[in-house]
């Protein structure tokens, strides 16, 4: 039965063929991600001439309600938001009977094909510069009260040393009525700061992410990340509260102070090295 599903699937959500125009505008270049419930495509704007990024619902998820739900919170998420360093909505359309939406094109690769496929590595510093970025994406999101609650490597891009971030469809918005994933009421402070730290959480993983692709295995036993990687005391100190082993961080700020610390201890690291 599952094997059937998959061919079904498979077959269904067939993509697009390159050249194809969707919506009179956009001509289909390549394409460049296949998610859980997107296919994106690379395309160009027939009048400007200039790329954009087109996402489709998946064909096979589109009687899912659930699924539907995400692709059209994303969308209300992204054109609500104005940050430069997060795709800009264009417009939405319907295309034979198929949902997509328009959105700028970030040049770069996601972090998952830098690691995995591009084999690049990212020193304590470099992470932790990244780390910086990110919270300051994190900062942003909240105080629009948005919470992105699906950050991970592929979800970010990477071009030249600056960082983007993509892929809103589980984010979670508790004020806003016309998020068709919304809070209905307002929150307890308790599930604001749930949300809050899945968030803080979610930075430590990929801290640990980017420090990881430095490491070599040095014998068959897996040991614990706090042995196996040689860190500075106040990066473990930051990692372990962002990762909930101590105390979970309440705010940005706290990160903020732990953070400076950490590249601090890099900067000294590396003019005592000059000397
Ligand atoms: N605006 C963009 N500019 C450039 N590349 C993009 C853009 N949006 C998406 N991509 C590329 O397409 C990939 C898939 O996009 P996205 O994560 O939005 O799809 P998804 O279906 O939500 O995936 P997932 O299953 O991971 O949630 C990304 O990892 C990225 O490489």
């Amino acid at each position: 039965m599952r094997t059937i599903r998959k061919v079904f699937q498979l077959f269904v959500d067939k993509p697009i063929g390159n050249g194809e125009v969707l919506n009179d505008h956009y001509e289909v270049l390549k394409v460049i991600g296949t998610g859980s419930y997107g296919i994106v495509y690379l395309c160009k704007e027939l009048k400007s001439e200039e790329n954009r990024v087109v996402k489709q619902l998946r064909p096979s998820k589109r009687r899912d309600k659930k699924v539907v739900e995400m692709f059209e919170n994303e969308i209300s998420v992204l054109q609500r938001l104005n940050h430069q360093r997060i795709p800009i909505v264009y417009e939405t359309f319907a295309h034979n009977g198929h949902l997509f939406y328009v959105m700028g094109f970030i040049e770069g690769e996601n972090l998952e094909d830098q690691i995995f496929s591009g084999k690049k590595k990212f020193n304590e510093k470099e992470s932790l510069l990244i780390l910086s970025q990110l919270l300051e994406f994190i900062d942003f999101l909240h105080k629009h009260n948005i919470y992105h609650q699906d950050l991970r490597i592929p979800n970010i891009i990477l071009q030249n040393s600056e960082i983007f971030l993509i892929d809103f469809g589980l984010a979670k918005s508790p004020i806003s009525a016309d998020l068709v994933h919304p809070f209905s009421g307002s929150l307890s402070d308790n599930e604001l700061l749930e949300m809050r730290r899945q968030d803080y959480y979610d930075l430590g993983d990929i801290l640990l992410y980017l420090l990881y692709t430095t490491y070599s295995p040095k014998g068959k036993k897996a040991l614990p990340w706090t042995e196996e990687l040689s860190l500075e005391v106040e990066t473990v100190f930051l990692l372990k509260r962002l990762l909930q082993i101590d105390e979970p961080y309440s705010n940005v700020s706290e990160i903020s102070t732990d953070l400076q610390a950490a590249l601090l201890k890099q900067q000294k690291y590396i003019h005592s090295e000059e000397v």
